[in-house]
């Protein structure tokens, strides 16, 4: 059998070899960064990563586990788009909200990750060029549509780059060691909502607090060992918490998905999904129209929403996902017969079709 200073000693060797690689890797990426910058190009490129990612796990063979390598190639591609150029990326703040964590999921920690206070700032300061990309939460599996951020989509000039949809899974968060000692539990209302049953189950004399959010919650509790706050086992790292009990929430299957903004289109090929917003006519069949083109040329809707007009009472704009690339040649004629018959149509962008990231696991 091998001896620990054995094993130790390839280990080494392989440490060696990989950092080799890392820094070819790194070579390669630089090459790449120096060609988008003279082409004005955008750093990331989701539907490439996704087809690296993919040819990484059809290629291991284990025994390390998917997920892990998954998490190290995030960070490895996080890592190149910062060496290519500077990312900041602005986030619904503070840090440690679910926006956040998402972000660093998806990202990867190589990024700027800088907090705004509302959803507009995000738009705003993506628009106005404060930031490369902007990551906005759309919708929740259980709660419905982020309505705000559909109705930023059509004031504000920016494009959709990449979705992804995170867990959302809930931890009981405390300085304490045990449960025993807790009194007050904090957290965003939702987040309280979604654990009633656990709450009354295991600490039904509890105080229950609200907070703005999760991260103010684990920020707060911080202070007295008889508080706890609800949220994602990851601020227990963040805030320096245990955690005391976790994925407590009533129902297991409950998912945000998140869209990665830009000022500027996305790239060329081998889109999956499209967004649009349009503006309809005051007329009979106006909506039926529409959804008869997508019909008739078998596109598969994914999601359709309405929301009032800013400024114009009774009036609405439908937010569209499809399941195509409507930017490309193949569907000209398609946007052409679109833009007719809507008041007004923008293409908001396509992008490959999300991952889901299971910050349990
Ligand atoms: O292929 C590119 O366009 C790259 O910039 C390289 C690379 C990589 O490291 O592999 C980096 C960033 C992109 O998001 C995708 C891939």
């Amino acid at each position: 059998m091998e001896t620990l200073e054995e094993i130790r000693q390839k280990l080494n060797i392989i440490d060696t070899k990989l950092v080799e690689l890392l820094n070819q890797r790194a070579e390669l990426s630089l090459k790449v960064g120096k060609i988008k910058a003279n082409s004005d190009d955008i750093v990331f490129k989701p539907f490439r990563e996704r087809e690296i990612l993919k040819n990484l796990l059809k290629q291991n063979i284990g025994p390390l586990p998917k997920e892990h390598l998954l998490a190290i190639y995030r960070e490895i591609l996080s890592s190149s788009r910062r060496l290519q150029r500077p990312q900041v990326v602005l986030f619904l703040g503070p840090e440690g909200t679910f926006s956040h964590l998402a972000g660093l999921e998806y990202l990867g920690q190589s990024l700027d990750y800088l907090p705004k206070r509302n959803i507009e700032e995000i738009f705003k300061g993506v628009v106005d060029g404060e930031a490369e990309l902007g990551i906005v939460p759309l919708e929740n599996s259980l709660q419905g549509s982020v309505g705000q951020s559909l109705d930023f989509f059509m004031r504000y000039d920016v494009f959709i780059h990449a979705e992804f949809y995170y867990r959302v899974s809930h931890s009981l968060l405390s300085k304490a060691k045990k449960m025993e000692t807790i009194t007050k539990v904090l957290s965003h209302p939702q987040a309280l909502e979604q654990c009633s049953t656990w709450l009354k189950l295991n600490l039904p004399d509890a105080e229950l607090v609200p907070m703005p959010s999760t991260a103010q919650a684990a920020q707060k509790v911080c202070q007295n060992e008889n508080l706890a706050a609800i949220g994602n086992r990851k601020l227990a790292n963040l805030f320096d918490l245990n955690i005391l009990a976790a994925r407590i929430e009533d129902l297991p299957d409950n998912w945000t998905r998140f869209l990665i903004i830009a000022s500027s289109p996305s790239e060329k090929e081998g889109k999956e999904k499209t967004s649009i917003v349009f503006t309809l006519p005051d007329k009979p069949g106006a909506l039926f129209e529409v959804l008869q083109i997508f019909a008739r040329e078998r596109i598969n809707l994914k999601k359709l929403e309405s929301r009032p007009l800013r400024g114009e009472k009774w009036k609405y704009v439908f937010f569209a996902d499809v399941e195509c690339d409507l930017t490309s040649n193949e569907y000209k004629n398609l946007i052409y017969d679109l833009g007719i018959m809507c008041h007004t149509l923008k293409v908001l962008g396509s992008y490959p079709s999300g991952e889901y990231l299971d910050a349990r696991v």
